[in-house]
């Protein structure tokens, strides 16, 4: 494994950011850190862009980036897409209104397409974001299984809240043997309760993952997994179909997360991808079309827990002497199913329906000349990825195939190699992965590539 400790890179991102470092130091006072979610933050300080146009952003010192972090994945038209600009504005013109508070037309027209490209999404619920959808999800599996635990796999996010926030990131040494991870907390100010009630899975180990499973069939209602680890990692197919009879025998649940695959790795995701039926799905991201959703999906008799009924409203306070509301599963919010929303993402999988085969011809272009260009510098290397999203994981290795696998590349070239791309105009989140839009073309790849080996030059 090749280590560098220099930072000649950072020191050039420096000299050519003066105004994005100004910036970061302002919002420190308006803000812990200066960012309003952590991910945004980046040692020395992130980037502040101020406009975006295509696959362009441009940053308030005035440099030009390719973007390929594209809101962490969620803007696959690129920014600024007329198309969803053109559906915002009419729907808006048209409706009269921004929100309706009552069910509508779009909320139909969405779940139908959703139904259509993800047949095992029977019935579907709106909410705001992919973390409230897998938190509804989770609820649902209590629910129907009358079981208290949960199993999530090691290196998988599925949201910031207490019950999954475990062991997405965890230092190996604290995270027990491989084969038998430990519940490591992500965060301060996590329950205790959650690290013994939320079992952690070995990713892409079947044999590991179903004697857990078996020694704890009896108290796990779900297993929740990114059927493609971080977007990027995919499980083998035959740990998926081991994963799915398992579940099934055991009479646990299994939801895949699909807030970052959805619509990436084809328009049906992931699960059309390994041609898997998960119990219940997540979609977040990409069918928000750049605004905030979530849509929660799956086999018609688990959701229809939440239907309402008249015996059993939480605000409805004539009844409060029933104490009936635990006959249903609470999901509500104000926002949910939001129109102008629904009308940017149904623009947005309209013309992922026709270009997404594009976006695919480009990524592949993508990952070719970026192994091309370590290959001739004999640096090991591998473009971990399937569909539009990818990852650049510098190791010896021939397979990666889970978290710790990972962590034993060379993340210090890596963030010495994605400083250097920032300087010149390739804008990814050091160490994050690459999602692809139907906006990047053959310029942004020949730019990239040239990027890359003015970079690999310089520091190998
Ligand atoms: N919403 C997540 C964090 O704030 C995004 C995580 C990711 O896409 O990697």
């Amino acid at each position: 494994m090749t280590t560098r400790t220099s930072s000649n890179m950072k020191k050039q991102y420096i000299a050519k950011t003066q105004g994005s470092k100004n910036f970061a130091e302002s919002a420190k006072q308006v803000m812990p850190g200066g960012v309003t979610a952590n991910i945004k933050s980046f040692d020395p300080y992130p980037v502040i862009m101020e406009k975006g146009d295509g696959a362009y952003l441009y940053d308030v010192d005035g440099n030009a980036y390719v973007d390929y972090l594209l809101s962490y994945g969620a803007l696959m038209l690129g920014h600024g897409h007329p198309e969803v600009i053109t559906a915002v504005q009419n729907q808006i013109k048209e409706d009269g209104t921004f929100l309706f508070g009552t069910p509508h037309q779009l909320e139909l027209e969405m779940g139908k397409k959703i139904q259509q490209l993800y047949p095992s999404m029977e019935l579907v619920r709106y909410t705001n974001s992919g973390t409230e959808a897998t938190l509804l999800a989770l609820r649902m599996a209590y629910a129907f299984t009358g079981k208290h635990k949960i199993a999530k796999f090691e290196g998988h996010y599925h949201g910031g809240y207490d019950q999954v926030l475990l062991s997405v990131n965890p230092p190996i040494k604290n995270a027990g043997p491989a084969n038998q991870p430990t519940a490591v907390s992500e965060s301060k100010g996590i329950d205790p309760y959650h690290e013994e009630n939320t079992i952690v899975l070995p990713f892409n180990d079947l044999e590991a993952t179903e004697e857990i499973l078996k020694k704890n069939k009896d108290e796990i209602a779900t297993v929740i997994t990114e059927p493609i680890q971080g977007g990027f990692i995919p499980a083998t197919q035959s740990f998926m179909d081991g994963l799915r009879r398992i579940t099934e025998e055991l009479g646990i649940l299994l939801i895949f997360d699909e807030v970052k695959t959805g619509f990436r790795i084809g328009l049906g995701g992931a699960q059309s991808f390994y041609n898997i039926k998960p119990d219940l799905t997540t979609l977040g991201k990409v069918v928000g079309g750049g605004f905030p959703v979530g849509i929660i999906g799956g086999k018609k008799e688990i959701l229809e827990l939440s239907a309402p009924s008249a015996s059993s409203d939480v605000f409805d306070s004539s009844q409060s002497h029933q104490s009936k509301a635990k006959d249903t599963l609470f999901h509500s919010g104000t926002y949910n199913g939001h129109p102008t929303i629904l009308a940017a993402g149904l623009a947005t999988i309209n013309v992922l329906e026709q270009e997404i085969e594009h976006v695919f011809s480009i990524t592949n272009q993508l990952k070719q000349g970026i192994c091309e260009l370590f290959d001739k510098h004999g640096i090991g290397m591998q473009t971990v990825g399937v569909g539009s999203i990818f990852n650049v994981v510098i190791t010896e290795k021939e397979t990666i195939n889970h978290y710790r696998d990972l962590q034993q590349s060379d993340f210090a070239l890596r963030r010495e190699l994605d400083f250097g791309l920032l300087t010149q105009g390739i804008y990814t989140k050091p160490l994050n992965r690459y999602s692809i839009a139907t906006v990047h073309g053959q310029k942004e790849v020949n730019h990239t590539l040239e990027a890359y080996e003015k970079v690999l030059a310089e520091i190998i």
